[in-house]
């Protein structure tokens, strides 16, 4: 499992001029910049470590197969800081893959094969993660697309479409909380894992509205860490955490199962669509 620090991203920019141009590395199989219509849609922080071993602040960090502390693994699984192998660059898509070796097992004893599909297209941005079981017995995995969403200010920033979902608050100790009936707003740390969403959320921060989508991702985790805790992140800073908010299609709460020689498919879908009052 090598963890060489990032050499030059590639980049893909299938749609010309017009479309959506993707930056990404293939540590962690890390996604570090979607343009799209002129505007650049991820937030990477100016202070994100590119050193071997740490994770990146920002962009689609690949979370597998642990979400968080929700295993005997690293935080967040071993994904995010593993150098992937690059076997597609274009035109359409980039595409990484990555299998168990002896590190790997050494914290999570299963045989995988992962594969991580990046697909822009003119308004959007596919980014689908495959896991095979390739060995002898069933093993559960927890995952998601951890996606910094760059936007204006967080102050105005407003996540539709979980009005009427409870949720567990990571935030309280993971307290079950009764649905809002309201837009998620974010006033200060915000850490929620909504179980079970099945409709297409919209995010607004008053001048750009993005759809997010996802596909085979059960549930979203929305999270912001607010100023006290970015302030005291190395990797992000006081009110970098007014420039973003990660809106995460995960698979947490049921673990996924796959027997040998099942796969299964997580994807992501964010979409630029025009604002109904432009
Ligand atoms: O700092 P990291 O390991 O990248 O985790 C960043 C964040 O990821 C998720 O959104 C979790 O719900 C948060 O509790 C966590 O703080």
């Amino acid at each position: 499992m090598p963890t060489a620090p990032i050499a030059s991203p590639l980049s893909l920019n299938p749609a010309g001029s017009s479309g959506s141009t993707v930056e990404a590395t293939a540590f962690g199989a890390h996604v570090l910049s979607w343009r799209c219509r002129g505007r650049e849609r991820l937030y990477l922080s100016p202070h994100a470590s590119f050193a071997a071993g740490k994770a990146i602040r920002g962009g689609i960090p690949v979370i597998f197969p642990q979400f968080a502390e929700r295993g005997p693994g690293p935080r967040h699984g071993f994904a995010r800081t593993c150098t992937w192998d690059t076997v597609e660059t274009g035109p359409e898509r980039l595409l990484f893959r990555f299998a168990d070796d002896e590190t790997t097992r050494a914290s999570w004893p299963h045989r995988f094969a992962a594969e991580l599909s990046v697909e822009p297209g003119p308004d959007r941005l596919r980014t689908a993660l495959t896991i095979r079981n390739r060995g002898d017995e069933a093993f559960e995995f927890t995952a998601a697309l951890h996606t910094y969403l760059r936007v204006a200010d967080v102050a105005g920033t407003l996540v539709h479409g979980l009005e009427d979902r409870p949720y567990l608050d990571s935030a309280r100790q993971g307290l079950h909380c009764e649905p809002d009936d309201a837009p998620v707003r974010f006033e200060a740390e915000l850490d929620r894992i909504y179980p079970d969403v099945r409709k297409p959320l919209r995010l607004t921060d008053g001048e750009e509205l993005l759809r997010l989508e996802a596909e085979g991702f059960n549930d979203v985790v929305v999270w912001n860490p607010g100023r006290e805790l970015a302030a005291g992140m190395s990797d992000l800073g006081a009110d970098e955490h007014h420039r973003f908010v990660c809106v995460e299609a995960a698979a947490v709460l049921v673990p996924i199962r796959l027997e040998p020689g099942q796969a299964w498919t997580g994807a992501q879908i964010l979409v630029v669509e025009e604002r109904a009052d432009a």
